[in-house]
């Protein structure tokens, strides 16, 4: 049994937000270095901004809120063309401001403050040629006249609701305390599993699984989780089923009548559950705006079956009728006017939530299983309902403060998270920043004070209180902490299975992470472990490329030398925003691409093939080369590129100095899983690391004494 260092849970969440706080400020200070330093024009350059956009529409979306659609100015698209949006890396879900386009003759400093005014909104769909944006505000002014332009702005949505929750679980009163809250921050151990689990007398021995191919660890994984009363991690290394064998758990739960709230760090991860899940025709209500559903679940989703439904057409009603008030805001003649509309819209508004309301909660309360993003999961939606489980997959790559939102929004009393701790955790922008450092500070000299209070007062008043001395929270806690971590720190192995058998790499792809990370537990299903690209299911010629499952290539020497690239803004189409150094090695690039070509020469497709690199200047090099000399091929950073399968991945791991220096690539978990080469189905890891071995060998001698 593990020593319990429990939490103290106040100084936890007061630690909490503290370090919440100084994560949004190391995101709100790299946008506005941004938006204060950069043109308009030099911001569309990198894919942070649309220029000379008109209003094609205004329309009534979900919640009564305004949505407008923007197309591209005809004045400037030339006669006969398409009007299609140029490359940009505004997505579905950001935060925007939209206003009236600065003229050529409008001074810099007018142009750098533009992009604080304007009206705030967030993107709900994007296609080639138009954009729609969700206004924030219900009486915002939409900028008419000319033309208009949308800039990205920090996305700080998601750390009001972490806040919220946070705030939420420091007040908590004694008797929200439950058995459940105290297992969570190791103030009571979980109660112990049943002695005959292993018993064949025990029920869970005979328990019918849908899927007959389940594997041992995957059976063994579900039977923990259903025997367990407040907590089960389900330990998922790369490929190794976890999305699988929380379908079957899912499955199993519901046959025990059991009310479930699913829930992912991501849309897509929820998606995944949610298609899954339908293809064994679960009833189910996905929560979430159906711009950002994968179409696939949309019938799924609450959007649509408020429409579907018989109470859906009350709501209808009363969407048409301010649709048309919308679109006669235009035709206003003056001030009064429009005031009256909006009046008479916010009225409608008001009617249009209730029934609304009405609608959404007959569907939620008659669900059996609720699936949500973390986030999402803190919505009005589903505020104190009741669930028998919540489970979070990809719990490893959750904020904690996340995880809490499900957690404290409805009442459950059972956790099951799976993940992965040895990948990468959620990217973390302040984790050294001199705000955090300061925060951290501030946090554990408050904490130690109060310890030292509760001690002198315990003196006098707890003489029976056998409870064990609190750990202070904000000892060394980062964001980086997540959920999983903590309960594993807290309770040890015990509360957590391990999945052992990997349906994605080739034995000796497995072989490293295997080794270096899961004590060399993890086994190559049969169909993977020798798989070449050689016997892909088309036609490929047996080279020497093709017959290997890793091959490393070796650029020691002075002929690949790394360059240090200053980055200056985000790159056109990419995630932008992020600026600092980055690394580049030119005739590394080289060398991938001569690779790509002699596999594709061999017959592998190009759309089968990924090159990754940690490195965005590597990748702006890489696109280059690659683009159109290989259409279809796939490229990513590292820790960028997720939810790709490929056949082949190249990693161009560019670092090569004569100090033998590797940066952030001594992070073990770098090279592992999800971020790597996890959501890569791939047969093959072709390496391109032959002369850079050096590097590479000194990377891996660090990782071994690491
Ligand atoms: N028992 C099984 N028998 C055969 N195939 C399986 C089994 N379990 C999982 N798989 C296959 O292994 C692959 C990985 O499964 P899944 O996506 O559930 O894993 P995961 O661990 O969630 O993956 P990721 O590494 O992307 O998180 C899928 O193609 C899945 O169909």
């Amino acid at each position: 049994m593990p020593k319990l260092r429990p939490t103290d849970i106040p100084s936890f969440a007061a630690a909490q937000l503290t370090l919440l706080d100084a994560e949004l400020q190391a995101e709100l200070s790299e946008t506005n270095a941004l938006l204060s330093s950069h043109t308009p024009t030099a911001l569309s350059r990198a894919g942070l901004a649309i220029l000379n956009l008109n209003v094609s529409s205004i329309r009534t979306g979900l919640g009564g809120k305004t949505v407008v659609e923007l197309g591209l100015d005809s004045a400037i698209v030339a006669k006969g063309e398409k009007a299609d949006i140029p490359e940009h890396g505004i997505r579905t879900g950001d935060i925007i401001a939209l206003q009236d386009q600065p003229t050529g003759s409008a001074k810099k400093t007018e142009k750098r403050e533009l992009a604080k005014l304007g009206v705030e909104g967030v993107v709900l769909r994007v296609r080639r040629e138009n954009i729609e944006i969700v206004l924030d505000k219900e009486d915002a002014h939409v900028p008419s006249g000319g033309k208009l332009w949308i800039v990205k702005l920090a996305n700080d949505v998601t750390y009001k609701r972490m806040n919220q929750t946070m705030n939420k679980l420091q007040k908590f009163q004694e008797q929200e305390y439950t058995p459940f809250i105290h297992v969570l921050f190791g103030q009571a151990s979980p109660t112990p599993l049943p002695s005959d689990l292993n018993d064949p007398s025990n029920p869970l021995h005979k328990l019918e699984w849908n899927d007959p191919n389940l594997n041992d660890s995957q059976k063994e994984s579900i039977k923990f989780a259903l025997a367990s009363r407040e907590v089960a991690l389900i330990h998922g290394p790369p490929g190794t089923g976890k999305t699988h064998t929380l379908i079957e758990l899912i499955l199993q739960l519901l046959k025990q009548n059991l009310r479930l709230l699913v829930c992912g760090p991501s849309n897509i991860s929820v998606d995944n559950i949610v298609e899954r899940l339908a293809s064994h025709k679960v009833p189910m209500i996905r929560l979430g705006h159906p711009a950002r559903l994968l179409p696939s679940v949309l019938n799924h989703s609450l959007d649509v079956l408020t429409r579907t439904s018989e109470a859906a057409a009350l709501v209808q009603d009363i969407r048409k009728e301010m649709d048309d008030k919308q679109s006669s805001i235009r035709k206003t003649r003056n001030a009064r006017e429009r005031r009256q509309v909006y009046g008479e819209l916010k009225e409608l508004r008001k009617e249009f939530r209730e029934r609304e309301k009405g609608c959404v909660d007959n569907l939620v309360k008659g669900s059996k299983v609720v699936l949500a993003t973390l986030h999402g999961a803190g919505g009005f939606h589903l505020r104190g309902q009741e669930f028998d489980v919540v489970i979070v997959d990809e719990a490893s790559q959750a904020l904690e403060a996340q995880c809490w939102v499900p957690l404290l929004w409805v009442k459950a009393s059972k956790l099951v998270l799976a993940g992965d701790h040895l990948q990468l955790p959620p990217t973390i922008k302040s984790l050294n920043s001199k705000e955090s450092k300061a925060a951290r500070k501030d946090s554990k000299a408050k904490d130690e004070k109060k310890s030292k209070d509760k001690k002198t007062k315990g003196d006098g008043d707890n003489k029976n209180n056998a409870e064990p001395s609190v750990k202070p929270a904000a000892e060394k806690m980062t964001l980086e902490t997540t959920l999983f971590d903590r309960l594993l720190g807290l309770h040890g192995p015990s509360i957590k299975r391990m999945l052992t058998t990997q349906y994605r790499m080739h034995e000796s792809i497995m072989r490293f992470p295997s080794d270096e990370l899961y004590e060399s537990k993890l086994i190559a299903a049969d169909f993977v472990k020798d798989r070449l690209l050689k016997d892909l299911a088309y036609e490929v010629k047996d080279t020497e490329d093709t017959r290997e499952p890793l091959v490393f290539w070796d650029t020691q020497g002075g002929d690949f030398p790394e360059k240090t690239e200053d980055e200056e803004i985000g790159r056109k189409g990419g995630k932008g925003m992020s600026m600092g150094d980055s690394k580049s090695n030119e005739a590394e690039a080289a060398l991938v691409k001569m690779h790509v070509s002699n596999l594709v020469e061999a017959g592998v497709k190009a759309e089968d093939i990924a090159v990754v690199t940690p490195y965005n200047a590597q990748l702006a090099i890489l696109s280059q080369m690659l683009k159109e000399a290989f259409p279809g091929i796939e490229l990513g950073s590292v820790d960028g590129f997720q939810g790709r399968e490929k056949e082949a991945v190249i990693v161009s791991m560019v670092r090569s100095n004569a100090e033998h220096e590797v940066g952030f690539l001594g992070e073990k978990r770098r090279l592992n899983g999800k971020k790597a080469q996890r959501k890569h189905d791939v047969l093959d890891i072709v390496t391109s690391w032959r002369r850079w071995a050096w590097p590479t060998r000194r990377l891996i001698s660090q990782i071994r004494q690491a």
